[in-house]
Formats: C-alpha cells, structure tokens, sequence
C-alpha cells in the first residue's frame, strides 16, 4: 500500500492511496479523508457513479468541509478495476468505471470485476491502516453509486449505522441502467434481486435511516426508478425520507447542493 497524495484540507488531510487488490487482481486506488484530530474517526463510504475513479466525488462533492466540522472520515473508492489486461466495453456504462458493485461471474469480466467483494470486505481489511472506527460507519453514493451504498446497506444492516444515495439507480433489475450490466457480469438467471435496493427492501424493509435526494430535472430520471422505492417503503411500512429536489439535475451540482445535508444526516447516527 502506498500514500500516492496527501493534502491539507479544511484542518484535515486528503489521502490517495493505491495498493494491490486481490480481489481485483489489479493495482487499486481509493481516496480517504481524515478529519482533523487523532482519531480512530467514525466512515463516511462514498460510492462514485458511472465513469467515476475515486477522484471526482473526492474533487467535487464538497464532502470534506462538513465531514471536518463533524469529526467523521470519508472513504472514496474508485468505481471499477483498471488497467491494461483488465476488460473494457465502448460504451461508458460497462467495464472500467462501470463496475456496478457486483462480483461479474462472466467471461470476459469475471478474472477482475469483484467491486461487491472489495468495498464490502478487501478495502475495509486494507483500511485497518488508518485511525478508523470501523464500529461506527455509514454509506451514501450517487447513481450507480447510490444502487451500491443501498444494496450494500441492505445486504449487511448490521455494519451500518445510516445509509443515504443521491439519485441513486433504485430498481436496476427494472432499469437499462442494471439489466444490461447483470446479464453481462452475472448474467441471465443469476439472483439480480440480491442487488436491486427495491427487491431487497421488498422483502422486509429496513431498520437504518435513510436518505434519498433525486433532482427532478435529472436527464436520467426514467431510469433511476425512483417510484419503486417509493413504493417499497411505502408497502413494508419502513421509515425514511425520499426528496424531490425541483430544477436540480444529475451533476456534482446537485450532489454538492445537498451533501452537507447527507453528511449531518449520518454524522446523527454516528454520534448516537
Ligand atoms: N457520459 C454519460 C454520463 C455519465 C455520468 O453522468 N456519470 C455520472 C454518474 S451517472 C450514474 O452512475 C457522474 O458522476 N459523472 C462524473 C462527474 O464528475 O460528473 C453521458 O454521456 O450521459
């Protein structure tokens, strides 16, 4: 593992490290900001959308001000695995920087696209180097970022302590932003509901809280479904809040708009 930056930010500091994944079978490189004081600090997750390295939310979210005055670390995972002998699609929402947080189990994917298994087990292992405490985390992500931080907050409720998305994809099993990336990394008669936020909300609700913000001038809007989620909370009679931000569309615009929002929101849960 290695420090690639560090930057002074708002008291804290701005880390990129790399270091080899075995679960991608690649070099790996995720950002990490740490708060100011000594820690161990409570784990913001931040999952990136479709094109993203770790760098854009990192550079453009605005997270650092408000996870600074709150005392909590960020984590920004890169999106997908990278690298010359690592498959790639021409289309920018398959391959590198679509990773869509699944482990691909087909050909040409499956020897490197295991983005479920390295947020959800090799990076929390790698980030035992840092003066984290890894009983206090939460996760938020946009778009495809946000199908991952629900699916993940799903799968393992018990990890986290509040869970929140901006314009995250919500039904992907339902969307062209889900069905076309499972049946090329699953593919056709895998379980894709165990990655689909509102198949597995379906099945019993959940207990964390959550926070959605979805632009309504969102170009991407038919595709995000964000009516099933509506729809789930509504029928298991599970608690949280869905915004329906008017004027606001997809951008970092959007999600820097309402970040300082998402980060008190967990920095309650985090603090209880
Ligand atoms: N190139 C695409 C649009 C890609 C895009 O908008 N990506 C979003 C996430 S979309 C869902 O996961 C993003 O975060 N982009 C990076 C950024 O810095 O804005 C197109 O042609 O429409």
């Amino acid at each position: 593992m290695k420090v690639v930056s560090e930057n002074r930010a708002f008291g804290g500091r701005q880390l990129v490290v790399g270091h080899p994944s075995a679960a991608c079978a690649c070099e790996m490189t995720f950002g990490l900001y740490l708060p100011p004081g000594e820690g161990p600090f409570p784990v913001l997750w931040y999952l990136s959308g479709l094109t993203c390295t770790h760098e854009n939310a990192m550079v453009k979210a605005g997270a650092q001000s408000w996870a600074a005055r709150e005392g909590i670390a960020l984590v920004f995972p890169d999106t997908s695995p990278r690298g010359e002998g690592v498959a790639d699609d021409a289309a920018y929402d398959l391959g590198q920087g679509a990773g869509f947080y699944v482990d691909a189990t087909q050909a040409p994917w499956a020897s490197h696209f295991k983005m479920w298994t390295y947020v959800t087990e090799e990076l929390p292992a790698v980030l035992a180097a840092f003066p984290l405490d890894m009983d206090r985390q939460a996760i938020t992500g946009h778009s495809m970022g946000g199908h991952g931080a629900l699916t993940i907050a799903a799968t393992f409720p018990e990890r986290f302590r509040s869970v929140s998305a901006f314009a995250p994809i919500c039904n992907p099993t339902g969307s062209d932003w889900g069905r076309k990336q499972f049946a090329a990394y699953l593919g056709e008669g895998a379980d894709w509901a165990a990655h689909d936020a509102s198949l597995l909300l379906a099945k019993g609700g959940f207990s964390l809280p959550l926070l959605v913000d979805q632009g309504m001038s969102d170009k991407f809007l038919d595709l995000l479904k964000t009516d099933a989620l509506q729809d789930v909370l509504a029928e298991t009679a599970t608690q949280g809040t869905i915004r329906r931000q008017e004027g606001y569309d997809h951008s970092y615009f959007f999600v820097s708009t309402f970040m300082e929002d998402h980060v008190v929101f967990h920095a309650r849960a985090l603090k209880a």
